[in-house]
């Protein structure tokens, strides 16, 4: 129901604006950038421009109420109980949501006065980075909030992220030069930075290529003192030492970071976990153009799906997914820790049974981080007291499991069975047990709805209870003898919020009732049009009981549930704690479950410059083929940087369609899972630790920025030649081809060379330019290799196998003519080709004789369809009788003749 009371205090808007008009207004001017949600009763309205946004955004009825200089005031309004629907879908298309809520009750705000309006205030602004309800959160996916921060000279950078979902609070000590790179490996959903950073011509450049929601902010809001102090606030600390020596651009970017939080969360002190500082240079660098160009965590089309992340994601809990993403997305260079990943990936894929017990355990878990930080937001309700019992439970018996099954576990499992091992846990072990018996399992989510506590919990609950109850019994006892009294058995006593309980008779019976020998115990209530309803005192007195009981039940309840926050709150470091060993866990036994049946293998790392693959396969293209009932051809490659007899830079050759863009793509993305942790799919996989990975394969428009294909295609291919250094791995897919064919070639060789002779590093250079294959002889470090195809009784086979050496040709035309090239056009270009090729050959290779702008001298051939062709076309073959074709045929013959 709308509250039409306030409305009625506000309707002559025309003169002077009404105490209420005065109250949105004011609230509104603090909170100019966002959509106010402006509780109203059972509403939240919206007013002015906000209510035009919000009813195209929404779909929702746009209407007016009361005016506001001499114009009606547009409004629209959603229903509180169904709001997070809409707030998920204005935030979805980029809106800010300040939700301004009733802090009293229309009665309280009367006691002040009868016209006084009733106190309102901004409670939270919700934003993409600052969202903490399930419904409004993708629980696979981490939903980050970063901010940028730059010293005063702009030659320090550094990043702060925060999750409010989770409570993960992150510091990076980054160059200002790979802002790009990090934030791609973060993937925030929104980015803080302050206006001035914003201009800096580098970090608008920055922001172009990664399509993040940027919330420009105040310089003030990026100072380094403030940052200093909100940190020390924030983690209740009186000195940052023992968090290291933060920089001056650190403590920027926290600055801005912490002061979004507070704002957006009105006031409140940001609930985060103490941060976890890192140096950008400690993971594998990853520009945001390779980085969609390799699909790891998003696919071309812009979802998850047939992403790399998606194929090779078995884990069983949010947690574990979202760590899984991260794993993937930030690679690591140190070798002892990858290592420790991929021993704990190998113990579950050596011990099926572990691994599938394990797995079994996780599915009876629950999101322990998101749980735990809603109930500490105050967000929260008991179905998330729940979920930490089971993610508690879970827990232990995963680590009971492991701890039974192997001696000696891999570190990082040892580590994960210590947090989670209930018996060395005595203080989880003892919350775990509460939440056990006290949380009933099927809660509601709204800790005030009640009737969560379980029964023996609590005995003064259970006391108020029984009283309910029990009056509920001696309610359902009086029906019976109020029938047996009045002699109406159809008699019944029912209750509904208005009345509470009460005696429902027919009209028809209402006269015995009134009339009878116990009328006068009997008291009307309600009349309907097919009922009377009565009550009498006992009744009455039953009714108050239940409802006082039910109150100091809600109430009882309500106190068990603070209590049992309080005590999550406590607890809360270890919490987060066991919410990360579960992740742990179940990334490693994820990733053991795909290995095994994917057929993947450990990577052998160690620091030198190889790169040997045996036996390796793409692990999305295999997985999209083998849908379609198609095998994947694995492939080897063979790299080494170290300028020994193995070639550090393969040209890459073969016909369209053969499989090179996904033979370079594969050996990155082994290279990327590798290190990520992840078994990789080949018989056999060497790695000399890889500090970059470089991708320019395909290429696209980028007409947003301004940019064409071409233009998108050197640029990215600049990056490559001005960064990769000799621990780099580098793939390059036709680079050259979107221009005119000398420049094109040109270019191409200039690249090769300066990877071989300037980067140095291991590098796949995929190419059509067959000139380019010569270079292989003059670049003592560099080889050829070739995917092969056949033509096969005209028809081209594709092989994709990948064999030393060039590529004969090109076959071209062959995939022009499967692609569904009309007939005529192959045959033409079947003919050009040969002119083309002929006189390549009869003056070698020089520039100045390459192909498509020489004139084709003979004429096109005459395509226009002859009288007789005409008549063929027109014949119904299956419709005409034996003599009518023999009359067609003679008339074709005199055409010719
Ligand atoms: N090793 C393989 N085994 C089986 N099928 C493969 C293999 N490699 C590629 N393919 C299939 O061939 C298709 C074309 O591959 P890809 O795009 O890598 O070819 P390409 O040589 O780069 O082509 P173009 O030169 O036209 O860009 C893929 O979509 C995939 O279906």
């Amino acid at each position: 129901m709308r509250c039409n009371l306030v409305w009625l205090v506000c309707t002559p808007m025309s003169k002077s604006p009404s105490p209420f008009l005065l109250q949105y207004l004011e609230i509104k001017e603090r909170h100019k950038d966002a959509l106010l949600f402006f509780r109203m009763g059972d509403f939240y309205e919206l007013f002015f421009e906000d209510a035009q946004i919000a009813a195209e955004a929404l779909d929702i009825t746009l209407t007016a109420r009361g005016q506001h200089s001499g114009e009606p005031i547009p409004m629209a309004g959603v229903p509180f109980h169904a709001a997070e629907g809409y707030l998920a879908k204005l935030i979805r298309s980029g809106h800010c949501v300040a939700v301004c809520e009733q802090l009293e009750t229309p009665e309280e705000a009367k006691k002040r006065g009868s016209k006084s309006v009733v106190n309102r205030d901004v409670v939270r602004i919700v934003t993409p980075g600052t969202l903490t309800e399930d419904s409004l959160l993708d629980a696979r996916s981490s939903n980050i909030l970063a901010a940028i921060g730059v010293s005063a000279g702009g030659i320090e950078g550094g990043i702060a992220l925060a999750d409010v979902s989770t409570g993960r609070f992150e510091v990076f000590e980054t160059a200002p030069e790979a802002f790009g790179e990090v934030l791609a490996s973060l993937a925030p959903k929104e980015l803080l930075m302050s206006d001035s950073v914003m201009a800096r011509p580098l970090i608008s450049n920055m922001l172009e290529s990664l399509k993040t929601a940027v919330t420009p902010r105040p310089g003030a809001k990026a100072d380094k003192v403030s940052g200093e102090r909100q940190l020390k606030d924030t983690l209740g600390v009186k000195s940052l030492d023992a968090f290291g020596s933060f920089s001056n651009a650190e403590l920027s970017a926290c600055a801005l970071l912490l002061d979004y939080l507070h704002l957006t969360q009105a006031g409140e002190t940001p609930r985060l976990d103490p941060p976890k500082r890192h140096l950008s240079s400690s993971f594998m660098a990853i520009d945001p153009a390779t980085r969609s160009s390799l699909e790891i965590d998003v696919s071309a089309q812009g979802s998850r799906k047939g992403s790399l992340l998606s194929t090779i994601d078995c884990t069983i809990t949010a947690p574990g997914a979202r760590r899984l993403a991260d794993n993937l997305s930030r690679p690591l260079i140190d070798l002892v820790s990858i290592n420790c990943r991929l021993d704990a990936v190998s113990l579950f894929v050596s011990d099926r049974d572990l691994r599938e017990e394990v797995r079994k355990a996780l599915r009876d878990s629950a999101d322990i981080e998101r749980a735990r930080m809603r109930l500490q937001l105050g967000r929260g309700g008991p179905k998330d007291l729940r979920a930490l019992a089971l993610g508690l439970k879970s827990g232990a018996l995963a680590a009971r499991l492991l701890r039974s099954g192997i001696a000696g576990l891999p570190s990082l499992l040892d580590e994960a069975c210590t947090v989670l091992d209930l018996e060395q846990q005595e203080e989880l072990a003892a919350f775990a047990q509460t939440l056990e018996t006290a949380i009933k399992e099927d809660s509601p989510v709204l800790a005030r709805d009640g009737g969560f506590i379980a029964t023996g919990y609590d005995p003064s609950l259970d006391e108020v209870r029984s009283l309910r109850d029990d009056s509920r019994k001696i309610i359902a006892g009086l029906q019976a003898d109020y029938a047996e009294k009045t002699g109406i058995p159809s008699l019944k006593i029912r209750h509904n919020k208005v009345l509470g309980y009460f005696i429902d008779v027919t009209t028809r019976n209402a006269s015995a009732m009134q009339n009878g020998p116990h009328a006068s115990d009997f008291i009307h209530r309600q009349t309907l049009a097919s009922a009377m309803r009565f009550t009498t005192t006992e009744l009455g007195d039953l009714d108050g009981r239940i409802a006082r009981a039910e109150e100091e039940g809600k109430a009882r309840e309500m106190e068990i549930f603070n209590a049992l926050v309080l005590e999550a709150e406590n607890l809360s470091s270890k919490l987060r704690a066991a919410a990360d060993a579960l992740a742990a866990i179940d990334v490693a036994a994820g990733l053991a479950q795909w290995a095994e049946d994917n057929r993947a293998i450990r990577p052998q790392l160690n620091n030198s410059t190889q790169f040997n693959a045996v036996g390796a396969r793409h692990p999305v293209v295999e997985a999209s083929l083998r849908k379609a009932g198609d095998g994947f051809t694995a492939n080897d490659c063979c790299l080494d940087a170290s300028g020994g007899d193995t070639a550090r830079l393969m040209m890459i050759t073969g016909p369209n369609m053969a499989g090179k863009s996904t033979y370079l793509r594969q050996n990155a993305l082994l290279a990327i899972m590798a290190q990520a942790g992840c078994f990789v799919p080949a018989q056999k996989f060497e790695l000399g630790l890889v500090d970059r990975v470089f991708s320019r394969v395909g290429a696209s428009d980028d007409l947003s920025r301004g940019r064409s294909t071409f233009m998108v295609e050197m640029i990215e291919t600049a990056a490559i030649l001005n960064q990769a250094g000799p621990k780099a791995f580098v793939i390059l897919d036709e680079v050259g081809r979107g221009t005119a064919t000398y420049d094109g070639l040109a270019i191409a060789w200039a690249a090769v060379e300066h990877l071989h002779e300037k980067n140095k590093c291991r590098a796949l250079f995929a190419t059509h330019y067959h000139e380019l294959t010569d270079l292989a002889e003059k670049l003592s470090h560099a080889g050829n290799a070739s995917l092969r195809a056949k033509d096969w009784q005209g028809d081209l086979v594709f092989l994709h196998d990948v064999k030393p050496g060039p590529a004969d040709r090109s076959y071209g035309v062959q995939v022009a003519k499967l692609a569904g090239m009309p007939r005529d056009a192959v045959k033409r270009a079947e003919e050009v080709l040969l002119r083309l090729e002929g006189e390549a050959q009869k003056g070698g290779f020089q520039l100045d004789d390459l192909p498509l702008f020489a004139a084709v001298a003979e004429p096109a051939p005459n395509l226009v369809p002859s009288e007789v062709e005409k008549m063929l076309v027109d014949v119904d073959v299956d419709g005409i009788t034996p003599r009518e074709a023999l009359e067609i045929l003679y008339a074709m013959k005199q055409k010719l003749s």
